[in-house]
């Protein structure tokens, strides 16, 4: 179980208090009830380092060896003993020979001799320096040099990057392109992942139709889909696609239990809210399923069921589709890296200047896409918002930079102040 002290850094949205039945939770007691349900899948397994991309680490690894494995050359060069330059240069010293990236380079260097060296090649013993060929002129079979090199220059110590025994990477990690750099550098052919969890999702709506085909008067083409096959399309989640199904209890009942029987984590969208076709919250208490969060104080995204069904866990959000996108974003993508194991996911947060001027009633907090502008004198971006009525205005999520988070106790913004923003990307 993830205590809810294991909350990492939660977004700092206001209202801390636990919520009185009936009434909105914050975004963080909503998040910490989540992650209390979401304790990590059990299953681990064996893979070969190049089939472990992107999944997440189950168990810590520790480096074998030293990085650097042995001294080795930073340049092309000649490897030197410092003793053997008497005096003041220029010097000369024969070449005794050779040695190249890959060769053992196990015999000692012949006193009074320098040794042709490539990057990378291990430094033979005895040899202190090395002195980059461009530092160097040929005479014949000798080389001259001009300027005693320093002790160990250009030479690359074993050890120096990491000593063995340090944990190169802890458990809960996601195998990116840098911790795969350091767990291949240190050898390791094998790492213990967990099982990918496995998440069953489909959207509700008898107005739905898949994009593509032809709309009867009254439907729309359904996006939340997308949204979610997009968003699980992650090397840690099997994404099971249920599809869509219409506004009838009887079969959304049989669709959430097919799922839970299937899933980790069973995601739906739409009819979680209080009108006469939104069928969620009652079939999934008739599925036997419970309900742990109903509502939750936050913008959009002011339904949303966090709960149970039998071993799998329950999330409706909102149909609207960017209230769907934000609530998955900022609860949903947290509960399932929970699920997952992943201990890094948290969402990347800058700091942005409001360029903008607004009075807000507080009590929600506000998750809003919004447009970087330029950067003040001191490194920070400007944030533009079009509207904060955005739960159904796909064209501004599409367009927005990120999610500009307002904290719900905020009553009024003055252009420069400062607030969190979660970038949609990189950079
Ligand atoms: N009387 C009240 N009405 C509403 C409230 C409320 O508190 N009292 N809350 C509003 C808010 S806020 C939201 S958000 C929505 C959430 O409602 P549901 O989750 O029940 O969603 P639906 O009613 O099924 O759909 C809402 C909206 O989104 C469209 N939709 C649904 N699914 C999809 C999809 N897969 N792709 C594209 N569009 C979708 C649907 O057609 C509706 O327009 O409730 C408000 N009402
Ligand atoms: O929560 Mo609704 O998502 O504000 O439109």
């Amino acid at each position: 179980m993830t205590s809810s002290s294991a909350l990492p850094d939660p977004f700092y949205c206001g209202c801390e208090t636990e919520p009185e039945p009936g009434k909105l939770v914050s975004v963080d007691v909503a998040l910490r009830q989540g992650l209390a349900l979401a304790g990590p899948v059990a299953g681990v397994e064996r893979l070969p380092l190049d089939q472990a991309h992107g999944r997440v680490l189950a168990e810590a690894v520790r480096a074998q060896s030293p990085l650097p494995l042995f001294d080795n050359s930073a340049m092309d060069g000649y490897a030197i003993r410092l003793a053997d330059l008497a005096g003041t240069g220029p010097w000369r010293l024969p070449v005794s020979g050779r040695v190249a990236a890959g060769d053992a380079g196990s015999e000692p260097l012949p006193a009074g001799t320098a040794l042709r060296i490539f990057t990378g090649a291990p430094v033979p013993p005895g040899c202190d320096a090395v002195v980059m060929q461009e530092a160097t002129r040929p005479e014949g079979n000798m080389i001259r040099l001009d300027r005693r090199p320093a002790p160990g220059e250009s030479i690359r110590h074993a050890g120096e990057d990491l000593a063995a025994g340090t944990e190169i990477v802890p458990a809960g990690r996601c195998i990116g392109p840098r911790a795969a750099v350091l767990l291949a550098s240190a050898g390791c052919g094998e790492v213990a992942v967990r099982r990918r969890i496995r998440v069953a999702f489909f959207s509700t709506g008898s107005e739905l139709c898949a994009p593509g085909t032809p709309l009867a008067p009254g439907q729309i083409w359904n996006s939340n889909r997308y949204h979610l096959q997009g968003s699980l399309d992650l090397p840690w989640v099997e994404a099971i696609d249920m599809g869509a199904i219409p506004d009838q209890p009887d079969r959304l009942r049989e669709a959430l239990e097919q799922a839970s029987r299937k899933a980790d984590l069973v995601v739906t969208t739409g009819g979680i809210s209080v009108g006469d076709e939104d069928h969620m919250p009652a079939v999934l208490r008739a599925a036997g399923g419970v309900i742990h969060v109903m509502k939750v104080a936050m913008k959009p995204g002011k339904p949303l069921i966090i709960g149970r069904i039998s071993a799998a866990l329950y999330l409706g959000l909102p149909g609207n589709p960017v209230s769907a996108f934000v609530t998955w974003h900022v609860i949903g993508a947290r509960i399932a890296e929970a699920l997952a194991g992943l201990t890094d996911g948290a969402p990347r947060r800058i700091i942005v200047r409001a360029g903008f001027d607004r009075v807000r009633s507080p009590g929600r907090c506000e998750f809003l896409p919004a447009r970087l502008g330029s950067y003040d004198g001191h490194g920070t971006r400007a944030v533009e918002i079009a509207t904060s009525e955005v739960s159904h205005r796909v064209a501004l999520l599409a367009q927005a930079d990120g999610l500009l988070l307002i904290p719900s106790e905020t009553d009024r913004i003055q252009r420069g102040d400062m607030l969190e923003f979660l970038p949609f990307h990189e950079g």
